[in-house]
C-alpha cells in the first residue's frame, strides 16, 4: 500500500485486516454463492444419482491417494458396494464422476456425435500429444478422423504383413535367450510394437532405428506413469504444483527422449519425400508372400464379409468409419505418415506441428496398448495349458510343420486365437477406462435418471466387461464367450475394447491384425508357463491396464528354431 493509501486507511481507522474482512470475503462468498447456482441443475442431478456422499469438499478424493494398485483395488470396491446400480455417481473435489456400466447407457455416449468431449484429465497429455486425435475435439478432430482412418484400410495393413512377421521372428529369437528362465514379457511385447510401429505406419527403415525402438517404449512406459500420478492426486492437477516437483523435471527428459524420435522420423520422411516424391507411393512394402494366393482367399472372403466385426475387435453388429466397403483407391493407399505429408503438400491445412502430434498420438496409442494385450495374453496361456494347447492345435492345423511367414488368410482362419486374444481384451482391456466430459444433460435408457452437463462421464470397460447378467462367470477366463452363438444375443455395446462409434479406436484393425501374426509366431514356438495364477494378479489402471507384478513368463521351445 502506498504511504498516501495507507494514510487514508488509517485516517478512516481500516486496518489491513478489517479491509481484508469487508472487501475480500464478501467477493469469497458472492463467487461462492455463483459458482453454486451456475451449478444447481449439476446438484440437483446428482443428488438423484447413486453413490456414496464422501466427506464435505474432498468427496471421495481420498480413495485416490496411494498406490497405482492400491487406487485400483479401492475404486472396484467401491464398485463392488454399488454393484447392483446401472449409474454410480462419485465426488472427487469438485469435480462429479458418473460411472456408467449398462451397455444402454454406453451405447448412449459412444455412439454419439455430440458427446465427444474428453475429459479435463486428458489435458496432462498436451504437453507429449498436443491436440493429436485422440485429445482434440470438434471440427480438428473431425478433419483429422477423416484424413487419417483411411490409412488404417485393410488393404493398406494387408501390405504391413511381411513387416509383422519379420518382428515377430525378431522377438522370438530375442526371447529365446532366456532358456527356460522366467522373465518379465512386456518389456520385449513393448520394444516390438514400438519397433513395428516405425517401420509400418511412420515408414522408417530398421537400419536408421538404433536402440531408439527401447528407449522410446521405456520413456512412454514412465510417462504414462507421471501422468497417472497427475490424474489421481488432486494436488498435482494445478500445473503450478507440478512443475514444482520432480515429476516435472523427469516430465521434461522423458518428452526430450520421445520429441527427439518423432521429429527425426518426421525429418526423415521429409527428406524421402522432397528426393522423390513417386518413390512415395512405391515405399510401401508389399507382400511378398502367396500374392496370388491371397487374392483368391480375399474374394472368397469377400463374399462372405467375415472379415468385419468380431474378427476385428468389436460386436459384429457395430460399424464404424474403418469399416467402409469402397476401396479408397491405389494412389490413395497410403500409410499413415506418408499420407500427412502427402496432404501437406497438396493442399490440406496441416502444419508440421499438427503432423507431429499425430505421430505422437499414434506412437503412444498404438504401442503401449497392444504391448499391454499381447502380454497380457500371453500370461493368461502361460495359466490356461488345455486353452493354449486348442491355440497351438489351430495354428499347427494352419502351419503344419513349415516355418514360412504368416498370410492375411491364415489371420483369417484363426479363429480359435481369436477368440482367446478376444476374451483377454474382455477381462483385461488395455484402456480401462474410456471418459467423456458432457456437455448436454443426458437422459439414461437403463432407468428413469438423468445425469448432468459439466460431469465427467466414465465408460470402465474393466467393470462393464465382467458384468454377470451379460458374462456368466465373469471373472472366468473362457474364449467360447466369443463363440457366434453366445454373442448373438448380447447387446452390442457390452464389449468395447477399442471403444465404439465415431470416436472408436482407429488401430483396432491393425491391432488385431498385427496381435494374430506376433502372437501365432510365438506359439509356433514356444509353449508358454506362467507362475501365478490369474486370481492372484496384481491389476494397477495407470492409463493403460497393467499388472504392478510384472507380466513373468516362462518359455519352452516347441521345436527347431526358425530363422529370424
Ligand atoms: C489392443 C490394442 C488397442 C486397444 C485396446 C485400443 C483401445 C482404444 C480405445 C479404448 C480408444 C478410445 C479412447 C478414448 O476414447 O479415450 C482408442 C483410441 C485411439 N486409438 Fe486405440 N487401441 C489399441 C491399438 C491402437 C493402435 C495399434 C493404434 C494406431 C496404430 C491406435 C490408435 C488410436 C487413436 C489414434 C485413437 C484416438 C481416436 C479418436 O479419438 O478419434 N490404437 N484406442
Amino acid at each position: 500500500m502506498s504511504t498516501a493509501s495507507a494514510e487514508v486507511v488509517a485516517a478512516s481507522g481500516l486496518t489491513a485486516t478489517t479491509l481484508f474482512t469487508y472487501l475480500i470475503v464478501p467477493a469469497l462468498v458472492l463467487w461462492v454463492v455463483y459458482y453454486r447456482m451456475s451449478r444447481r441443475r449439476l446438484y440437483e442431478l446428482a443428488a438423484k444419482l447413486p453413490g456414496p456422499e464422501g466427506l464435505p469438499l474432498v468427496g471421495k478424493g481420498l480413495e485416490f491417494i496411494g498406490s497405482p494398485h492400491d487406487i485400483y483395488t479401492r475404486v472396484n470396491k467401491l464398485g463392488l458396494e454399488w454393484e447392483d446400480k446401472p449409474v454410480v455417481k462419485v465426488w472427487v473435489g469438485p469435480r462429479l464422476l458418473v460411472f456408467l456400466k449398462d451397455p444402454r447407457d454406453v451405447e448412449i455416449i459412444l455412439s454419439s456425435h455430440v458427446h465427444i468431449d474428453k475429459s479435463p484429465e486428458y489435458r496432462f497429455f498436451k504437453p507429449w500429444l498436443g491436440n493429436g486425435l485422440l485429445i482434440s475435439t470438434g471440427e480438428k478432430w473431425r478433419a483429422h478422423r477423416k484424413l487419417i482412418a483411411p490409412t488404417f484400410h485393410l488393404n493398406v495393413l494387408k501390405s504391413f504383413l511381411d513387416l509383422f512377421n519379420q518382428n515377430s521372428r525378431a522377438v522370438v529369437e530375442k526371447m529365446r535367450k532366456h532358456n527356460g528362465e522366467a522373465f518379465d514379457c512386456h518389456d520385449y511385447m513393448s520394444e516390438c510394437t514400438v519397433e513395428i510401429l516405425l517401420e509400418t505406419a511412420m515408414g522408417v527403415n530398421k537400419k536408421t532405428q538404433n536402440q531408439s525402438g527401447f528407449e522410446y517404449a521405456m520413456a512412454v512406459m514412465k510417462m504414462c506413469h507421471i501422468l497417472h500420478i497427475r490424474s489421481t492426486k488432486v494436488w498435482l492437477r494445478p500445473d503450478f504444483l507440478f512443475n514444482l516437483t520432480s515429476y516435472a523435471k523427469d516430465q521434461v527428459k522423458l518428452l526430450d527422449v520421445i520429441h527427439t524420435l518423432t521429429k527425426r522420423v518426421l525429418k526423415k520422411k521429409k527428406e524421402t519425400y522432397e528426393k522423390n516424391k513417386s518413390a512415395i507411393l512405391n515405399s510401401i512394402p508389399m507382400p511378398t508372400v502367396g500374392i496370388k494366393e491371397e487374392k483368391k482367399a480375399e474374394e472368397k472372403v469377400k463374399d462372405k464379409t467375415v472379415v468385419e466385426g468380431l474378427s476385428y475387435g468389436q460386436s459384429s453388429g457395430l460399424k464404424d468409419d474403418l469399416d467402409v466397403d469402397e476401396d479408397v483407391g491405389e494412389k490413395k493407399r497410403l500409410a499413415f505418415l506418408d499420407l500427412l505429408i502427402e496432404s501437406a503438400q497438396n493442399g490440406v491445412v496441416l502444419t508440421d506441428e499438427e503432423i507431429k502430434e499425430q505421430v505422437d498420438t499414434i506412437m503412444f496409442e498404438g504401442h503401449d496398448t497392444t504391448a499391454a494385450g499381447s502380454s497380457f495374453f500371453l500370461c493368461v496361456m502361460g495359466t490356461h495349458p488345455e486353452i493354449q494347447a486348442k491355440v497351438i492345435q489351430e495354428i499347427d492345423e494352419i502351419f503344419g510343420d513349415s516355418d514360412r511367414p504368416c498370410t492375411f488368410q491364415d489371420t483369417l482362419e484363426m479363429k480359435y486365437l481369436e477368440r482367446c486374444i478376444m476374451e483377454t481384451l474382455r477381462m483385461f482391456p488395455p484402456v480401462p477406462i474410456i471418459a467423456r466430459e458432457l456437455q448436454q444433460e443426458v437422459k439414461l435408457n437403463s432407468c428413469d435418471l438423468s445425469i448432468p452437463a459439466k460431469c465427467t462421464v466414465v465408460i470402465a470397460t474393466v467393470k462393464l466387461h465382467r458384468q454377470p447378467d451379460t458374462y456368466p462367470n465373469p471373472d472366468v477366463y473362457n474364449p467360447d464367450n466369443f463363440l457366434p452363438e453366445n454373442c448373438a444375443n448380447r447387446h452390442y455395446y457390452s464389449f468395447v475394447p477399442f471403444s465404439a462409434g465415431p470416436r472408436s479406436c482407429v488401430g483396432r484393425k491393425y491391432a488385431m491384425l498385427k496381435l494374430k501374426v506376433i502372437l501365432s509366431t510365438i506359439l509356433r514356438n514356444f509353449t508358454v508357463h506362467s507362475p501365478t495364477k490369474l486370481e492372484d494378479w496384481k491389476l494397477q489402471a495407470d492409463i493403460i491396464l497393467k499388472r504392478t507384478d510384472g507380466f513373468k513368463i516362462q518359455l519352452k521351445p516347441r521345436k527347431k528354431q526358425t530363422v529370424a
